[in-house]
């Protein structure tokens, strides 16, 4: 269990986080997300033990990281946002001289490479040279130094930045499977990748901690998009009365049809509020076009949290 507590961390005048507290669970993945600048590389740096925190702590397993942070780092596999990678060396040589500095050796090194460059579908390249590969693939070299040793955490800064389409769905499906044995945090401005590997989401807002939830719980907070012609205009008041809609917002109009967006309370059934609007719809005396339960996007989710700060 990784307990991040009160980290602050100062750049001279700048504030780059500010008392952002929260506890990762073994095997959880983690999505981290934030507008450019929000602190996401910052905090990931804290955690990997590379960059100390100006105030508050981080611990592993009760450990403190500032007091531990060697053998910490021997269990923790991290992808930083830029890879200190060497163009002249070749991709095995590279991941060697990796394994080597976390301590892998013998049989367990060899093992280690193999299933590093397995897992990233880089065995092709081993012999390679770095500086001739692609951006995507040195991105895989950097992903794959992080699995050295098969850590029990892994901190990836941006994982699939460079990535084509087919190896960003590798790199979700490796997410996937990295879960099973590894607590992942991830790092992305992609809210498709946090919603297809992500149990929770952590969104930081002006090095704030702005939203700390599980991904269910986002996709719990249904709404229901209605579409009605303009049979009944006293509908908005009526559905706005109802029990478990929280919110009624009008969406697109014409002259056929109006349209909103009704958002539920958290502890609501959507199917039971489904029920209740098309009854109050046909009682109105207007024609019901279209009645969809969709779960919130993380999407609007993050637009709602970041505000102006997205801009
Ligand atoms: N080494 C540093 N020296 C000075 N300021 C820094 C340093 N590292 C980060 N910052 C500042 O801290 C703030 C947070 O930066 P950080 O890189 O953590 O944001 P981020 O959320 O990862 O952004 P991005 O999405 O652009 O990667 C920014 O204002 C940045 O300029």
């Amino acid at each position: 269990m990784i307990e991040a507590s009160h980290l602050t961390r100062r750049f001279g005048r700048n504030t780059a986080v500010s008392n952002v507290s929260f506890t990762i669970r073994d095997n959880e993945v983690v999505g981290l997300l934030g507008p450019n600048g929000a602190g996401k590389t910052t905090i990931m740096r804290m955690l990997s033990g590379y960059l100390e925190p100006t105030t508050g702590e981080i611990s592993v397993d009760g450990e403190k990281l500032g007091q531990n942070a060697y053998c910490i780092q021997r269990q923790l596999g991290y992808l930083p946002e830029n890879l200190p990678i060497y163009p002249e060396m070749y991709v095995a040589d590279y991941l060697h001289y990796v394994a080597t500095i976390k301590g892998i050796g013998g049989e367990a090194r060899v093992r280690s490479i193999r299933e590093a460059l397995y897992a990233t579908e880089m065995q092709e390249h081993a012999l390679d040279n770095i500086g001739r590969l692609s951006r995507g693939q040195k991105q895989r070299v950097g992903v794959a130094q992080a699995l050295l040793g098969r850590p029990r955490y892994l901190i990836l800064d941006e994982p699939t930045n460079g990535l084509d389409p087919h190896q960003t769905e590798h790199m979700r499906e490796l997410i996937g499977q990295l879960a099973r044995r590894a607590t992942v945090i991830v790092s992305t401005h992609i809210m498709q990748e946090v919603e297809a590997v992500c149990d929770r989401v952590l969104i930081l807002r002006n090095g704030q901690l702005a939203l700390d939830r599980p991904l269910a719980d986002l996709r719990r907070c249904a709404e229901l998009h209605l579409r009605t012609d303009h049979g009944a205009p006293e509908l908005y008041s009526i559905l706005q009365a109802l029990p478990g809609i929280d919110s009624v917002r009008p969406l697109e109009e014409d002259e056929h049809s109006q349209s909103w967006r009704l958002e539920l309370t958290a502890d609501a059934d959507a199917e039971t509020v489904a029920g209740l609007v098309s009854d109050c719809v046909y009682n109105s005396g207007a024609r019901l076009y279209r009645l969809e339960n969709s779960g919130r996007h993380l999407e609007d989710v993050f637009r709602e949290v970041i505000g102006d700060a997205g801009h």
